[in-house]
């Protein structure tokens, strides 16, 4: 693994880049480095053999149709043909799976075995975090399972997923396994972080930084919080575009997350973005290999049509899923709307309709404040979007050049915003404490006043 860059060395004109400005975990949640080293140390060893097993049918097309899987409640789409359904084991990918001796944890031992040593959190401690896995500490649900709000012994909180006992599966069984590997190779601010894995008879619990205020689009659907104003919107979109970029461009191997969805996106209180689940997220073995053959994976309305089309998953995968969730901050909806209007339903078909006619303004979330700032934003978010969802891989963007047209819009659209008797102004604003009242307020109508926080 190279030793990485902030997010934020993403800048190559040697100013200093944006993102790192007063940005902060919300809930101080420390990295615990020296309780990760081993458990690092024994998952690169052990990377070659997982990169094996997980990709060894890089080239393999497989043929089946797309089904929608039932274990999933948010219309993730899971395309298992004949030749790839781990579920049955009848592939070599499972047969290989089922040579990796992870434990199958038939002992009381707390500890993933096997191949991974590193003794990690123990049944007891989750138990006693979770208030034995109370319902009140219960934050979500997902395909995966429960996840738990908990306190660790020394005070701080983390989200502990714990996979459903019912559906574990082989299946569950590779995302658990995935998950952890992936995640306990990655660290960035804009990037859940992995506190800790067990496995305990037939429980597969995850331990990883608690993000304590919500998903975007919770947000996004006024369910929690204010509503978004449309410079944090820019923000979010920064943060997971540097979340990708690092996982595209700075991990070793590149990781293709294969989920980005306004689901996945957790908002700090501070209003900053952390990428979340990688359970589905594919490591690009081989750095030369134009992509990877695989079954379908992901959510319906998100997906790349070419990866669709193909099975052929590459990192513009994920900038398609990207534009999807760049058209949601912009419009607020989901990327199917089955309420709305025939030519609504589609989000992004809908909205690119309406950029190309030169009507974007009538897409734009009704919460959002309309001044030349945000209306100004809108636009050129919007086209941007287009160009990640252009039906061809190639003409998309990357998401580094994503992240380097969102600074620039950024920064025209603070100048937009910002008054020009302003002296105070700074590259950090917007800055908004979720427990204060709002103090901050940009993308607001002309003639409001404006409050700016300094540096
Ligand atoms: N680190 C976290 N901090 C706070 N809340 C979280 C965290 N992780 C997950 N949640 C909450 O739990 C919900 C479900 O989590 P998540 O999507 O990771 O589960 P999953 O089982 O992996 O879902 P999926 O079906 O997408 O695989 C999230 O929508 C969020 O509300």
């Amino acid at each position: 693994m190279k030793k990485t860059p902030s997010p934020h060395n993403l800048h190559s004109n040697g100013r200093k880049p944006i993102s790192n400005f007063q940005y902060e975990d919300a809930n101080n949640n420390k990295p615990k480095p020296q309780r990760f080293a081993a458990l690092k140390a024994a998952v690169k060893k052990v990377a070659g053999v997982f990169k094996f097993l997980l990709f060894g049918q890089r080239e393999v097309i497989p043929k089946g149709a797309d089904v929608i899987d039932a274990r999933r409640t948010n219309t993730r789409i899971s395309g298992i043909s004949s030749s790839t359904d781990i579920s049955t084991g009848s592939d070599t990918r499972s047969k290989s799976s089922s040579k990796f001796k992870l434990s199958q944890s038939n002992s009381s031992s707390s500890a993933l075995s096997g191949v991974i040593e590193t003794k990690n959190f123990s049944y007891e401690e989750i138990f006693k975090a979770t208030e034995k896995f109370s319902p009140a500490n219960k934050i979500g649900e997902g395909g995966f399972g429960t996840v738990y709000k908990g306190r660790l012994g020394d005070g701080s909180l983390v989200a502990v997923k714990r996979a459903k006992k019912a559906t574990y599966d082989k299946l569950i069984a590779l995302e658990f396994k995935n998950e952890i590997l992936t995640l306990s190779m990655i660290e960035h601010l804009n990037l859940v972080k992995l506190y800790g894995y067990l496995e305990h008879g037939d429980e597969r619990i995850i331990v990883v930084e608690y993000v304590g205020n919500g998903t975007l689009r919770e947000h996004l659907d006024g369910t929690l919080g204010n509503g978004l104003e449309a410079g944090e919107r820019l923000d979010i979109a920064i943060d997971v575009a540097h979340a990708i970029t690092y996982l595209h461009m700075y991990s070793d191997p590149p990781i293709i997350h294969r989920d980005i969805k306004s689901l996945n996106i957790l908002i700090t209180e501070k209003f900053r973005a952390k990428v979340a689940d990688f359970g589905f997220a594919r490591l690009s073995a081989d750095p030369n290999a134009t992509h990877i053959s695989t079954q379908i994976k992901g959510t319906a309305g998100y997906l790349d049509p070419e990866y669709l089309k193909t099975y052929q998953l590459t990192e513009k995968s994920d900038v398609y899923s990207f534009g999807v969730l760049l058209v949601e901050l912009m419009t607020g909806r989901r990327p199917i709307e089955p309420q709305k209007p025939a030519n609504e339903r589609l989000t992004t078909r809908w909205a690119m309709q309406m950029l190309k006619r030169g009507d974007a303004i009538l897409v734009m979330d009704p919460k959002l404040r309309r001044n030349p700032a945000s209306t100004m934003a809108l636009e050129k978010i919007l086209m941007l979007a287009k160009e990640c969802l252009a039906p061809l891989r190639q003409s998309r963007p990357s998401m580094q050049k994503c992240a380097e047209i969102l600074w620039g819009i950024r920064k025209d659209f603070r100048e937009k915003a910002l008054p020009s008797s302003s002296t105070h102004y700074s590259a950090n604003f917007p800055v908004r404490d979720a427990k204060k009242t709002r103090q901050t307020s940009f993308g607001i109508e002309d003639g409001e006043s404006y409050k700016f926080i300094s540096a």
